[in-house]
């Protein structure tokens, strides 16, 4: 049961795009949902939240000077299994660096004492940046994917995942070996997740065709008509780079157009993801919006692995829904204070290269793309993105006191957009105070041991023990899981992947894995929450 509270204090959100509201707030909090928003704090304010039926119970929080409430962050394409990447890896384009790092990193992914070492961290290192809700590509791997899932379930992060779907021009021991076989591992997924959350509130499957080139027809094929039948969302690529787009030109000759190639197979939906969307021609623009499908933008990705600039001013015109992604690793960070700011450089840079201002993109639009845009990429603008009553509380408390000890020096004389522009283009984690999910307290530098879920601190408390060795931490690990799952098991049957079933997906050996000891960063952070 989720505690019922008010929360008093500044409250700053971008309800639609172009739409930049900050006002004094004072927002009932019931069961996860707001069910009262007043938008001033007076005496009168907080006495008729109190009076509402339904807060009668409610404890009330109010902010700190210079402490705001802001919407969490809403990351709409990142690949957990590339995280121990994030950082390097920058000196090939976008076919060959899948070959030299990402393919050979995915591919240990079969071994799920690694899965649970790298997404706990994945998770763990997103919601102290704030990223409450996450559109997860994964490996291919079913037994993992699920593993990924049921953490973001326990830890308390929203997530959609998606095994990737691909079965072809990848290396043999990371390809799925027909269509039948990805879309049987990814069933084996989608009813796990139907256990897990059966109504797929804070996680839910997605339909994950790696991108075009890594899919036979038979798969996009099956993978449009396994959305369709079970109504999921899905995600892909799109035109990231010019090598991959001539690659799909000479994969599908029948096609007018790499979208062209994802329509044709119903893959464009209103709850499609297409990630990047660099080089899209006009027509393809229109096909998108007209099947009501979004954008992840992802420029730091774009930057790094020098695929090129999207004009999202262009899309925006075009009335196409945008959001942002960190895209880990092309991306280097899980960070998604800095894809804003890489959003904010790239509309600039593009602006002047094209003589033209208009593209350039405000701090109201940077981050409704970070929020609610986000929301609406995935599906759920009525449920998540920005504040209003009927949604559910996703929220963070920013700090930008003195006390955050964090970069961000506010003087007298700054207003509110100065303080909010200083947080964005210099704050970090040390600025997420509080970070809440679903009307929950999970994470954040204020973050007590008190308010984290059971499992949550047994792993803390795991991760921060740099005496234990690795073959007993991963003991320690499952032991842990499996204590806080007694109702839902991983997938221990069928678990087609890599062409094998494995019967039992945990006795995976360990592969060369080097399980590395948490970082003198994490240990800080987790000592500054205790
Ligand atoms: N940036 C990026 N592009 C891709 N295209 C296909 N797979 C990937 C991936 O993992 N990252
Ligand atoms: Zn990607």
């Amino acid at each position: 049961m989720v505690e019922d509270i008010i929360f008093v204090g500044k409250l700053i959100h971008t309800p639609s795009l172009g739409t930049l509201e900050i006002e004094d707030a004072t927002v009932g909090v019931h069961q996860s949902k707001i069910v009262f928003l007043a938008k001033s704090v007076t005496d009168e304010t907080i006495r008729l939240a109190k009076s509402h039926h339904l807060l009668k119970n409610a404890r009330v929080q109010i902010l700190k000077p210079l402490q705001f409430f802001f919407p969490g962050f809403i990351d709409t394409h990142i690949h957990a299994p590339q995280y121990p990447n994030a950082g390097f890896g920058i000196d090939v384009p976008l076919l060959k660096w899948l070959e030299k790092y990402t393919f050979p990193l995915e591919s240990s992914f079969r071994n799920l004492d690694k899965a649970l070492e790298v997404y706990y961290r994945v998770i763990t290192r997103t919601l102290a940046y704030g990223t409450t809700f996450a559109s997860y590509f994964s490996s291919l791997h079913a037994p993992a994917s699920a593993l990924l899932a049921e953490l973001c379930f326990l830890l308390g992060q929203r997530a959609y995942i998606g095994k990737c779907n691909m079965d072809t021009l990848s290396p043999p021991h990371y390809c799925e070996k027909s269509p039948e076989s990805s879309i049987e591992a990814t069933n084996v997924l989608v009813s796990f997740m139907s256990k897990l959350d059966p109504e797929r509130k804070m996680v839910s499957p997605i339909v994950t065709p790696r991108f075009a080139p890594s899919c036979t027809k038979d798969l996009l094929q099956a993978c449009g008509n396994f959305a369709a039948a079970h109504d999921l969302p899905i995600q892909t690529h799109i035109s990231e780079n010019r090598g991959e787009i001539a690659l799909v030109r000479d994969l599908f000759p029948d096609r007018k157009s790499y979208t062209d190639v994802y329509d044709h197979y119903r893959l464009l939906t209103p709850k499609t993801v297409l990630a990047h969307g660099v080089y899209l021609e006009d027509e393809e623009i229109e096909t998108i919006l007209n099947r009501q499908s979004g954008i992840s933008h992802c420029p730091t990705s774009n930057a790094v692995i020098a695929s090129g600039m999207a004009n999202v001013r262009r899309l925006l015109d075009a009335g196409v829904k945008v959001s942002l992604g960190t895209d880990v690793s092309g991306g280097y960070t899980p960070n998604m204070l800095i894809a804003i700011r890489q959003a904010a450089l790239t509309s600039r840079s593009l602006a002047s290269v094209l003589k033209d201002t208009r593209i350039i993109l405000d701090l109201s639009e940077l981050l409704y793309l970070a929020t609610q845009g986000g929301a609406e990429v995935l599906g759920r603008g009525a449920e998540v993105g920005s504040f209003e009553e009927g949604k559910n509380w996703d929220a963070l408390v920013i700090d930008v006191s003195p006390q955050s000890n964090s970069p961000v020096d506010v003087y007298e004389h700054d207003s509110w957009e100065h303080i909010l522009s200083k947080w964005i283009f210099n704050g970090d984690d040390r600025n997420i105070a509080q970070v809440w999910v679903n009307g929950k307290l999970i994470a954040g530098t204020d973050c007590k041991v008190e308010d984290m879920s059971p499992i949550a601190t047994s792993l803390a408390s795991l991760y921060m023990d740099s005496v234990i060795s690795p073959v007993q931490k991963s003991l320690r690990l499952r032991e842990i899981l499996e204590s806080f799952t007694n109702t839902i098991s991983l997938p221990v049957t069928q678990c087609v992947n890599d062409g094998k079933v494995h019967a039992e997906p945990w006795k995976h050996t360990n592969e060369n894995y080097d399980h590395k000891k948490s970082t003198s960063m994490e240990r800080k952070q987790f000592l500054r929450s205790t």
